[in-house]
């Protein structure tokens, strides 16, 4: 690949007229090995169409064929569940050190727990950055717990009711999605572990998600589980299974909100966040919900975080991804030539 301006005679290059400069740009090709509904989502003509004003082709994967066999690529894109694919780009990667594989699948699947993908989180010391960033506290139950067992586990870890009961592994499909809210302790010896059971933290019914690009990030409003309130904890029981509200196309951006629960969380706590979390979890592509506890400024909690989320809905994305997989190219061609 070259840049803007360069000298070149390769044939993988198109000449572009820019007023009177004319000036080369190599083809960037970015092979893609995603499902058919993230292609829809993330594959929008108007990404497509402006990455390729910018010399970036993607090309699909073909499954049914050896992955060396294909390409060249300058860069894979990848988000596909099964130790098969695992297998099949750690090993592309490894045997191909020029070609940009986005991201490696072992750092891919340490997103793939609920106790792992929060776990850099906790490990951090954000002060001094404008405000707090924690995790709930969490108990986690494996396969092998017997589920009556649950309740007294969770008195005597000491948890604060009411508990949100999230599958131990997101592994993509629907279920791994369905969490349910406990009310009091006695009933959770209805789930089934593995799971997680996690403290819910009252946030006034909004979420942040903030999505990662590299080095870019943009945050999004989301709305969520409404605050739940001491009374209405005494009068119910039981667990309750409930959709995935942050997940509605609806953004809560263009909504009258109560600034106080609204406010974005502080630029340089943001900065600092996914700063750390891109080299700690060596990713580049992940979002992260994040709410902020009612009633305070600045005492945020991470409670997900998601691998290749749908970028399709960021605001830009377009650009921002294009921006994205020029500056990997560059940066590819700024070590070569120190090298
Ligand atoms: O369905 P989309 O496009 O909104 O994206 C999903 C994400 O939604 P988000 O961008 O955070 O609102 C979604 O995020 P949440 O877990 O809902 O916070 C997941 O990343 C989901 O992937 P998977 O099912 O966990 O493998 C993502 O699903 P895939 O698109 O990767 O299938
Ligand atoms: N600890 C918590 N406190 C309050 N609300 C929570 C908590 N955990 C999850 N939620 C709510 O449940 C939703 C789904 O939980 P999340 O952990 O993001 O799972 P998923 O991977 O399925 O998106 C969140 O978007 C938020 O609305
Ligand atoms: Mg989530
Ligand atoms: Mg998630």
């Amino acid at each position: 690949m070259r840049l803007n301006g360069e000298i070149s005679s390769g044939e993988d290059e198109e000449e572009k007229q820019t007023g009177t400069t004319t000036f080369s740009v190599q083809k960037v090709v970015v092979g893609y090995a995603l499902t058919s509904k993230k292609k829809k989502s993330f594959l929008q003509p108007s990404f497509t169409a402006l990455a390729r004003n910018k010399g970036i082709y993607f090309v699909a994967v073909d499954l049914k064929k050896p992955l060396p066999e294909q390409g060249p690529f300058d860069i894979i894109l990848h988000k596909l569940s099964g130790e098969e694919w695992h297998d099949i780009i750690e090993d592309y990667r490894q045997k191909h050190p020029e070609v940009t594989v986005l991201d490696p699948p072992d750092a891919i699947q340490h997103l793939h727990n609920r106790q792992s993908m929060l776990q850099d989180v906790a490990d951090l010391n954000l002060s001094d950055c404008h405000g707090k960033v924690a995790i709930p506290r969490q108990l986690v139950f494996t396969k092998e717990k017997d589920p009556s067992s649950i309740p007294y586990e969770v008195t005597k870890a000491g948890m604060k009711l009411p508990l949100v009961a999230k599958p131990l592994v997101v592994d993509g499909t629907a279920k791994s999605h369905e969490l349910f809210l406990a009310y009091d302790e006695f009933s959770l010896s209805e789930l089934e572990p593995p799971l997680v059971l996690q403290e819910f933290v009252n946030h006034g019914g909004l979420l942040f998600k903030i999505y990662i690009v590299g080095e870019t990030i943009k945050v999004v409003r989301r709305f969520s589980l409404p605050n739940i309130s001491k009374r209405e904890l005494s009068k119910v029981a039981g667990v309750f299974r409930f959709p995935r509200v942050s997940c509605a196309a609806a953004s809560a951006d263009d909504a009258d909100l109560d600034p106080n629960i609204a406010e974005h969380p502080p630029r340089p706590l943001l900065e600092k966040l996914a700063r750390e979390l891109r080299h700690r979890l060596g990713l580049h592509l992940f979002n992260i919900d994040m709410i902020r506890e009612y009633g305070t400024k600045d005492v945020f909690y991470v409670i997900d975080i998601n691998y290749f989320p749908g970028y399709g809905k960021m605001p830009d994305y377009e650009h921002v991804f294009t921006d994205f997989l020029l500056s990997l190219m560059q940066s590819k061609y700024k070590k070569k030539l120190t090298t």
